[in-house]
């Protein structure tokens, strides 16, 4: 089978040579910062002239510049402050508004933001991979308060999955295509030993010709030599930053998080009133659930199949494939999966560890039958319904993993998968 998408081309738009904007795996850092203004009153950083501004996250913003020293390619520029006291009060706040706990506190104790930003870095320098945004160069003058981080300009902007009636805008097919393009982003990151930990729509964007999509915003994502050894094999891997200890604490697994109506329930089971209950009946939709006293949720006929949830789940790279689960599911219907009423996240995180999803009608913008949550294996619903149902599995042991994904029936159809790697993993992928 041939793929209908071609292989990731590793030159940047615009870039005359074709050539690779740097060789492979090679990440600048530049020490020095020099500030100046253009003729016509634009910031000039370094040899980056600023065009305008496409993003504004928590700690930073993005913006569109030319590069003088490359033919004014685009790129695009992640300015952060190394410390951001209106961030971190934020970040107080919203602590204060969550079950306090001494173990796994989502979101809090990330560490001086300075620290957050040098691990981002140093999980982004690991990468390079067709489906991964880029990181060209980093500006880190001491002298200055803002470290810049230079990444190939991905000029499709984030996908837009539902429009203002929360409907969906993206065909079925579509949504496949991205599904797996993010299969294979993960795979290659789940090598590397990087767990992203923030998988959402807003986290993928698009090429300019909108023909795949790539991963950004590694702001939470965390690195495993432990596991990078694991998956590659003992001897295969140099450890490119030795005695760099922003990657090399496992600790930090347990205290960051992502985005919570995309956080697998092994990340926030700690979180509800409840131990994680036993997964659902296979004919169980969420409006057929029942809540018991102890809040476990049984289906109408009382029945509750499937293996029960361990207490305490590991928390694993499958965190990302639940987070693939809840996207897919997002551009799929152009809603959520799991939503609580209040807006409260404490409610929220009870619905993810106890209740099941529910398919709507049809699905995608071209209205393609789902045939509800269990549909027929012969329906056309059905690949899609039962990949999101693995995806979905709260208890992590049955939740499919990236290999299987990238094989099953629905991501499979219509085209092989391409690899574009730089350097193809080994046979044998050790899971994290
Ligand atoms: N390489 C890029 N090409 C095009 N747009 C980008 C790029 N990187 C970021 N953006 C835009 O800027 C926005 C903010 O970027 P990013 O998510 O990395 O910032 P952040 O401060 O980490 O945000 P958050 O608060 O979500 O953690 C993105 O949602 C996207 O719209």
């Amino acid at each position: 089978m041939t793929s209908n998408v071609d292989p990731p081309d590793s030159s940047l738009p615009g870039d005359p040579s074709g050539l690779p904007f740097d060789p492979p795996g090679s990440v600048r850092v530049t020490e020095e910062l020099s500030f100046r203004y253009s003729d016509d009153r634009r910031p000039i950083v370094n040899q980056y002239l600023r065009s305008h501004r496409v993003g504004k996250g928590q700690h930073g913003e993005v913006w569109v510049c030319w590069d003088l020293n490359h033919n004014r390619r685009e790129v695009a520029i992640k300015a952060v402050k190394r410390n951001n006291p209106r961030a971190e009060k934020l970040n107080l706040l919203r602590r204060r508004n969550l079950p306090t706990s001494s173990h796994t506190p989502l979101t809090d104790k990330l560490g001086s933001l300075e620290q957050k930003i040098r691990k981002e870095i140093a999980i982004m320098k690991k990468c390079r991979h067709g489906h991964i945004v880029r990181l060209l160069e980093v500006i880190d003058d001491k002298l200055n308060e803002r470290i810049y981080m230079v990444m190939e300009y991905l000029s499709g902007g984030e996908i837009k999955w539902r429009n203002e009636q929360n409907q969906p805008v993206l065909a079925v097919d579509q949504c496949r295509r991205i599904c797996r393009d993010i299969i294979l982003g993960l795979e290659y990151l789940h090598y590397q030993g990087i767990i992203h930990r923030d998988i959402k729509p807003a986290n993928l964007l698009w090429t300019e010709d909108r023909q795949m999509v790539k991963i950004t915003d590694f702001g939470v994502s965390h690195f495993s030599y432990a596991q990078r050894l694991a998956a590659a094999g003992r001897g295969q891997v140099a450890l490119d930053d030795p005695n760099d200890p922003i990657l090399l604490d496992d600790s930090d697994l347990s205290k960051r998080a992502g985005t919570p109506p995309f956080l697998a329930p092994e990340v926030i089971a700690e979180y509800t009133s409840t131990e994680p209950s036993p997964s659902v009946s296979a004919s169980a939709t969420s409006s057929t659930l029942l809540s018991t006293r102890s809040g476990t949720h049984i289906n109408s006929s009382g029945t509750i199949r499937g293996s029960t949830v361990p207490h305490r789940q590991p928390i694993t790279k499958a965190i990302d494939v639940w987070a693939l689960g809840v996207t897919l599911y997002c551009l799929l219907f152009g809603h959520i999966p799991f939503r609580a009423a209040d807006s409260s996240e404490y409610v929220l995180y009870n619905i993810i560890c106890n209740n099941d999803w529910d398919p709507d009608e049809t699905m995608g913008c071209d209205g393609v039958p789902t045939g509800g949550r269990w549909p027929n294996a012969d329906s056309p619903g059905f690949p899609v319904m039962h990949l999101l149902d693995q995806f979905l599995q709260k208890n992590v042991s049955k939740r499919i993993t990236i290999d299987d994904a990238k094989v099953s029936k629905h991501i499979s159809s219509s085209s092989s998968i391409e690899f574009p790697f730089d350097n193809p993993p080994a046979l044998s992928m050790v899971p994290l």
